[in-house]
Order: structure tokens, then sequence, then C-alpha cells
């Protein structure tokens, strides 16, 4: 298949637009992915991989240049519109998930992605045989912990399940912003077999930001290094 799924055409993008502040981090980035890509993405600290995400995820806009998902214009998309293409899992083990609610509401809401919002988890109880058998398979005991707040898990459980809910839509493209570097050795690479092997089974568009060329050579098949910009601050 050689459908582009991503079409990114000459982004620059600007932090502090209009104040003295004002920095340009990229310059002209054209990038095309195409569909069931796995890109790694590597580049010393402060070279705008993240800000690549955020480029693509919406959350900052392009001062110029142009971004197509799945042959829709995006560029001038919000966060929340674009969220029916793109998940993302953060590096933050608490970043993707509430922690006030348990394993089984948040997988509920996750499934329920992109549906009208209810203020009741209905069908909670029907859907736990369906969340027993999603979570059986993974690593760190998840499946025992169904009722437990996920303010109550381990770093690795927390990230799994993150993991798991990023992926259950099968969205269009993952976005992965070292999703692992927070974990143990053991636990990071339990979530990356994970992670390759949910991305080889639902054949899913991922690009992925890693500090690891040994990660970013085994798991990819496209490896972008983004280079820090000389003149910036
Ligand atoms: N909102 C902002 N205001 C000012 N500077 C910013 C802002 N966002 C990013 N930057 C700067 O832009 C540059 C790129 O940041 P970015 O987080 O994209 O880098 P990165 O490659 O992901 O780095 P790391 O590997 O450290 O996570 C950095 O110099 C950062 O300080």
């Amino acid at each position: 298949m050689s459908e582009n799924i991503l079409e990114m055409q000459n982004v620059t993008t600007c932090v502090n637009e209009g104040t003295s502040e004002e920095k340009e981090i990229l310059k002209n980035i054209s990038l095309n992915v195409k569909r069931g890509d796995f890109i790694t993405l590597l580049g010393t600290n402060g070279a705008g991989k993240s800000t690549l995400l955020n480029v693509i995820n919406g959350s900052l806009s392009p001062r110029s240049g142009s971004l197509k998902i799945a042959g829709n214009d995006v560029t001038k998309l919000s966060v929340v519109k674009r969220a029916r293409f793109i998940s993302q899992v953060f590096q933050d083990p608490k970043a993707g998930t509430a922690p006030r609610m348990t394993v089984a509401e948040n997988l509920l809401l996750a499934k329920r992605r992109g549906q009208k919002r209810r203020l009741k988890l209905r069908g909670l109880n029907n859907a736990l045989p369906e969340f027993s058998e999603l979570t059986k398979k993974l690593p760190n005991g998840l499946s025992e912990r169904l009722n437990t707040f996920t303010g109550d898990l381990s770093g690795g459980q927390r990230q799994t399940l993150s993991f798991l809910m990023a992926t259950m839509g099968n969205p269009e493209i993952l976005l992965l912003d070292e999703h692992t570097a927070a974990l143990d050795p053991k636990t990071s690479q339990q979530l990356m077999e994970l992670t390759q092997n949910t991305i080889e089974e639902k054949q899913l568009t991922c690009i992925m930001i890693t500090h690891h060329l040994k990660d970013a050579l085994k798991y990819g098949n496209r490896m972008i290094i983004l280079k820090r910009r000389q003149n910036r601050a």
C-alpha cells in the first residue's frame, strides 16, 4: 500500500509570535507518511521532536504550510476535531488516564470515544468481560486491576492502560512521545513489545519519538532524525 496517510507541506512553526521571545522551531518541514509506516523519530534535546508531534495533533498551529490527514486538510482543525484521526501516548504515565476513574471506566470512555458524551457510564458491567479479555494478555497484571482507580496503579500499569486506550479505536495515526521513557528497563521493554505487536496486528501508522537508537533501529520501518537549527537559542 502506498497511500499517504499524512502529508505535511513546508511547515514552519513559531512560538511566542510577535514578541521579543519569538522563536522559529521547525522550518519548512515536509513529510509524507504512508499508511502502515512505523516511523521512529530521533534527535537531540530541543531539536523539535515534540513540536513536530504537536503540529500533527493540532495543539500547535503552523505559521505557514499545510497538513493533510487521510486526504483531509486539517491545517486549521482544532485538537478536539483532529482526535478522530489521532491518538497519542505521552511520556508521563499520568497524562493519558483520569486518576479518579477506574481502569474499566477509563476503558469505557476510550471505547466510546467520538460518541456523544453521557453523564453516566452506563453499560460498564456489560463491558467488563470484554475488558477482561482485552487486558488478559497485557503485561503488569492490568486485568487484575479493572476496578482500581488509575491513580493507584503503578507507572507501568498506567502507561499500558494509556497505550491500550490510545489504540483500541484503531486511530489513523498513533503518536508516541517517548512513551516508555519513565519506566524501568524491564517494564519499558514489555511495553515496547506490546507496542510493536499491536501496531503489526492492527496495521497502525505510527510516529514514535525515542532517544534510543537501538529501539529506533529495532522497531521502526523508517527513521527520521531531526537536527537542531544552529541559529536557535
Ligand atoms: N512554548 C514554547 N515556548 C518557548 N520555547 C519553546 C516552546 N515549545 C518548545 N520550545 C522550544 O523549542 C525547542 C524544541 O522543543 P521540543 O520540545 O519540540 O524538542 P524535543 O526535540 O522534543 O526535545 P526533548 O528531546 O528534550 O524532549 C526547544 O528549544 C524548546 O525550548
